[in-house]
């Protein structure tokens, strides 16, 4: 990355880690980051099981997120956390729009939609997740996926400064097979020009886009390179003491 936005490396510890698991890998790991505050910001998401675990043992300068919040207030929503309720439980971020929500559990662009109007309805931050599938991009509709994404949040959209947008291409996701550089900055500056036609050049300039998908310690170096890829939304390695080393590279 190349500019003046600030890095932003997340990790989501989606349906993994016991209690003991918790402690150790926040204790261990986590809390035990380098991060130059002027250059990268940091954010975890366990389930929200742990969140409240998480948030009294978590290092303050690094964000507590939630993985998914109800695209309904509260209410009779069974099984459900609204976003109010998290944010006066004193979680700032939420992911939206993960294509494990919109594959396995149904989200569609217009739930993603309402998510988004209601976290910014209630002040949280929002790492928006898109990307295509493995038919798509062979079908060469990744332009067409990702594009289609963004419009359907448009709308809902108040602040675009809360958001950041985390391009995770489906095929790449706990494969081991990451895009490459070229791939991850190709859909990047597609990304930045959707903003620019449909926002503004001041929040294509300043969003933060970021690549997920088999992001490691190995290959983290090289994705980081690109000046449109702003850090990562990491998975897998964001559970072991490989997170530490992306850390690291991520700001040298
Ligand atoms: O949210 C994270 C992404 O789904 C990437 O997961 P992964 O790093 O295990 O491929």
């Amino acid at each position: 990355m190349e500019s003046s936005r600030k890095l932003f490396i997340g990790g989501n510890w989606k349906s993994n880690l016991t209690v003991a698991q918790v402690n150790a890998h926040v204790n261990e790991v986590v809390n035990t980051l380098q991060i130059d505050p002027a250059k990268l910001e940091v954010l975890v998401a366990p389930t929200t099981l742990h969140l409240a675990q998480v948030k009294s043992i978590l290092r303050p300068d690094i964000h507590l997120s939630a993985q998914s919040c109800s695209p309904e207030n509260m209410g009779a929503f069974t099984g459900e956390v609204a976003a109010s309720q998290l944010k006066d439980f004193g979680v700032n971020w939420v992911l939206i729009g993960h294509s494990e929500r919109r594959s396995f559990f149904g989200e569609t662009d217009a739930v993603v939609a309402k998510k988004v109007t209601l976290a910014l309805a209630h002040g949280l931050n929002i790492v928006l997740c898109i990307g295509e599938n493995l038919s798509e991009r062979e079908g060469g509709q990744t332009f067409d996926v990702v594009a289609r994404q963004l419009n359907a949040v448009k709308s809902a959209v108040t602040d675009w400064g809360k958001i950041v947008v985390a391009y995770e291409p489906v095929w790449a996701i706990g494969t081991g097979r990451n895009a490459t550089p070229e791939q991850a900055q190709e859909v990047h500056v597609f990304i930045r020009r959707w903003f620019t036609e449909n926002v503004n050049a001041d929040v294509a300039a300043s969003t933060r886009v970021i690549y997920g998908g088999s992001v490691t310690d190995v290959n983290a170096r090289d994705l980081i390179g690109q000046p449109d890829v702003d850090g990562f939304l990491i998975g897998g390695a964001s559970l072991k003491p490989a997170f530490k080393t992306i850390v690291d590279v991520s700001q040298a």
